[in-house]
């Protein structure tokens, strides 16, 4: 059986109120097992939870309740060793301007006590693609740049696991290409276990093995990749008629309604095509003068395993 890099039972945290908020329930129980050698993805709309759950991965937030075991070590029997086994790259750009990549990767080192001759910080600029800025000062760096050293510092203390919050959020697509080159890599040479959250379907579809979706503070659907996309499969097509339309078409595996003056058709492309939608169209003797389809996004995504669970 593959073991758990991570192992997390019954997490909850709720954020104290402040003076004018109430006491924030963010993480109401979480169970999750990610698999050693996975990369494993978490999705879910913006504030769902995930930057509080890495967060505590991480060390940085501290749970209410619950408890976690990172490569086995239990955060609060082992908290070093836990520590140890895991590298964060957050979402935000916060580098200390003084430094530059090579001495930033130093002192991050320095701070996990990787001795002297164990550190790599050469190999890891080279992997990064920042060999020739190692001494460039990091507010002379660019965005993309700074983000690569972020994903340098999370690995100089080699860890088993590898958390990416946000990683491409806002980048181009070369460096998005090279970050996804650099973490396939990580993980199919050195076994690393990633986990790594993401807005985008696309990202969570090249990369991820497995995926968890997160919403309002629970596990809302947990899957393999191919599983949980294959369930996505909604799309809806707009058509714009030729004048006014008296009666809407009408056909099995079709929710169709009036968006305007369009027609608004909801349908699972495993199980109907774009043709079967432009037929029932037709045979409602409506004439066509402009179509439009869209995939499921994200928030559809959500809405639908939300509900789907919420009717089991
Ligand atoms: N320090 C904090 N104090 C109070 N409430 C907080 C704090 N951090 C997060 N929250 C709240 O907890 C909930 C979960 O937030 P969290 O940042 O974990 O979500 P998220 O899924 O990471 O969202 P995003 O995708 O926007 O980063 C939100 O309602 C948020 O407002």
């Amino acid at each position: 059986m593959t073991q758990s890099a991570i192992e997390i039972r019954g997490l909850k945290k709720t954020y104290a109120a402040q003076k004018n908020a109430p006491a924030k329930e963010a993480l109401k129980g979480i169970d999750l097992d990610i698999p050693e050698g996975s990369v494993f993805g978490l999705l879910g709309p913006n504030g769902a939870g995930k930057s509080t759950l890495i967060n505590i991965l991480a060390g940085l937030v501290i749970k209410t309740a619950g408890s976690v075991k990172i490569w086995g070590f239990d955060q609060d029997v082992n908290p070093r060793q836990s520590r140890a086994a895991i590298g964060v790259m957050p979402q935000e750009l916060n580098l200390d301007p003084f430094f530059a990549p090579r001495a930033a990767l130093e002192v991050q080192a320095g701070l996990y006590g990787v001795p002297k001759s164990e550190r790599r910080s050469d190999e890891i600029l080279a992997m990064v693609g920042l060999e020739d800025k190692a001494n460039a000062y990091a507010r002379t760096l660019s965005g993309g740049m700074r983000r690569r050293l972020l994903l340098g510092k999370a690995l100089v203390h080699h860890p088993r696991i590898l958390v990416l919050d946000e990683p491409t959020a806002g980048v181009d697509i070369e460096l998005r290409q090279m970050l996804w080159d650099n973490v396939r890599k990580l993980n199919r040479e050195r076994g690393m276990t990633i986990i790594l959250t993401t807005h985008y379907l696309e990202e969570a579809e090249e990369m991820c093995d497995e995926i968890a979706i997160v919403n309002h503070g629970e596990v809302a659907a947990r899957d393999s990749t191919a599983n949980l996309l294959g369930r996505l499969d909604a799309k809806a097509m707009v058509i714009h008629p030729e004048g006014a339309v008296e009666t809407l078409p009408e056909a099995p595996g079709l929710d169709v309604s009036r968006k305007g003056d369009a027609i608004f058709v909801q349908y699972r492309s495993q199980d109907t095509s774009a043709e079967d939608v432009l037929g029932a169209v037709r045979a409602a003797g409506i004439r066509i003068r402009d179509v439009k389809t869209q995939e499921a996004d994200l928030e559809d995504v959500f809405l639908s395993l939300t509900r789907s669970r919420a009717a089991v």
